[in-house]
């Protein structure tokens, strides 16, 4: 499980998260929603550990987060953010073979390699796998990204800990079928024993996919549950400013948002 206590986070005066608290269990895919600049992206690095609340704890289990090796929490945690350039220029599988770096010293092995290699296949992008990174689209290296991601938390088969998987926008470039795929994928990762937790502007994708949402606003917590108890119209209207409609999918009887 995944706690974290009062969190509180400042810079110059300006109060990014004020006084949130929550807990992620394995098994759950949460997805995170609110307004831009509500304080999404900035929860998601103090629950990673990125950036250092000035009041509040987040623990991993029963270890405070900060407690917790480097070297271990490399091995355990994996964060896609929003930042997709990078600072070189490389090849796809070497993108894809950092999420493997903490696994092996110089060289990767043939066992890194072929997990490289399946987790680009997990995400369409196996045929790209000797382009360069820079000459990607922007649909393509989100692909390249997540597949680093999911090289870095791969279990070898003995493996039963706990993992955790952060994911901010990670679908924010990808066509519809790519959007589905991945989101579908990530929610099966949920089930084998993983905290999964997705920021998404797309309330209909948190109908559809969500086990538990939080809506976030002006860097409070507005509301925590289902998505059926939390993306009420009331809720939407007070936090969003738009008056939504819902319709019922013809299919699925779920409930499907239009503005
Ligand atoms: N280094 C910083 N200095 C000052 N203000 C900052 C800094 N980083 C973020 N902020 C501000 O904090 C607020 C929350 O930012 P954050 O990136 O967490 O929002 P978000 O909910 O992820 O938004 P979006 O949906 O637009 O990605 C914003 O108003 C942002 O401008």
């Amino acid at each position: 499980m995944l706690r974290a206590e009062n969190l509180s986070f400042q810079i110059g005066g300006n109060r990014l998260i004020d006084d949130v608290s929550l807990t992620l269990l394995p098994g759950e895919f949460t997805m995170m929603l609110g307004p831009n600049g509500a304080g999404k992206s900035t929860l998601l690095k103090l629950l990673t550990g990125t950036e250092t609340p000035q009041q509040g704890q987040v623990w991993y289990g029963n270890n405070l987060l900060t407690s917790i090796p480097l070297a271990t929490q490399a091995r355990q945690k994996a964060v896609l953010s929003q930042l997709l350039s990078l600072p070189f220029d490389l090849r796809v599988e070497e993108v894809v073979m950092m999420g493997r770096y903490p696994y092996f010293d110089l060289n990767p092995t043939s066992q890194d390699k072929q997990i490289a290699d399946e987790c680009l296949d997990a995400v369409g992008m196996f045929s790209f796998k000797t382009r360069g990174f820079a000459s990607l689209s922007g649909g393509e290296k989100q692909k390249v990204h997540l597949a680093r991601v999911l090289a870095q938390l791969h279990r070898q088969p003995d493996d039963t800990s706990l993992k955790y998987l952060f994911l901010d926008e990670p679908i924010s470039a990808l066509d519809i079928h790519y959007q589905h795929q991945i989101l579908s994928l990530v929610r099966k990762l949920a089930s084998q024993n993983m905290i999964v937790f997705v920021i998404v502007h797309d309330i209909n994708l948190a109908l559809q996919y969500a086990d538990k949402v939080i809506l976030i606003d002006r860097a409070r917590i507005y509301g925590i549950g289902t998505a059926e108890e939390v993306l009420t119209e009331a809720a939407i209207e007070a936090v969003f400013k738009m008056k939504p409609w819902f319709i019922t999918h013809p299919e699925t009887g779920r409930r499907v948002m239009i503005c």
